[in-house]
């Protein structure tokens, strides 16, 4: 993973997830207010603009969004996304640029179905998280959801599949990860379908 940083400033990166938000929000994986999107600002120190908690995805503007650090403490203005600090975890972790997190349908339920890890192979869809599509397992990883966001990352660091940008939360919802949040989208989009096909029933 790229360790490229946005040269946004934070009204502009409010601007980027308004509109990214608004796009997540349209597929109906943000519904309520639920889900929450970042991008990285700077990484030494990791400052990431996250979007704002308790509002209505799909109508964000861009003074919607709140800056933060490495604890996903707000550094100025606003209450930021309450799942913030494991935004700024999986940043600093993986060397992501932008970190998406959505409620979708399929990812609870397969969440459900395979509490031990989503197997995927044989997909050319694989090849747009970069694994190849022919000739390789990769497992999605599922990790039990908590409310203590360091629990969590815990979680997520001890599951997580390096050559998969995404893992479930069980009964939550999914996270996703890329240099940017275009391509943080593109991954999202991949791994959604990826689940949705799974849940059909004939993934594999
Ligand atoms: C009905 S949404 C429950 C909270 C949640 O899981 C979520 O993704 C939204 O939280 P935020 O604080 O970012 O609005
Ligand atoms: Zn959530």
């Amino acid at each position: 993973m790229s360790t490229d940083v946005s040269t946004l400033d934070l009204e502009e990166a409010g601007a980027v997830l308004a509109a990214e938000s608004a796009r997540f929000a349209s597929f109906g994986w943000m519904r309520g207010t639920s889900g929450n999107l970042s991008v990285v600002l700077s990484r030494d120190p990791l400052r990431l603009a996250v979007t704002a908690s308790g509002h209505d995805k799909g109508e964000l503007t861009p003074a919607d969004v709140v800056l933060v650090d490495e604890r996903g403490d707000a550094v100025s203005g606003g209450r930021p996304s309450a799942e913030a600090a494991l935004h700024a975890r999986v940043a600093a972790l993986t060397g992501a640029g932008a970190v998406v997190h959505v409620h979708t349908v399929a990812s609870v339920a397969l969440g459900r179905r395979s509490p031990g890890g989503i197997v995927l192979s044989d997909l050319e869809m694989l090849k747009g998280v970069g694994v190849p599509a022919h000739g390789v397992e990769v497992t999605l990883p599922v990790i039990a959801n908590s409310q203590d966001m360091t629990v969590l990352g815990d979680r997520l660091e001890a599951a997580r599949d390096v050559r998969m940008p995404a893992v479930v939360v069980a009964g939550h919802g999914l996270y996703v990860w890329g240099d940017s949040p275009r391509q943080a989208r593109h991954h999202t989009e991949v791994v959604e379908w990826l689940l949705e096909l799974e849940l059909t029933g004939t993934g594999r």
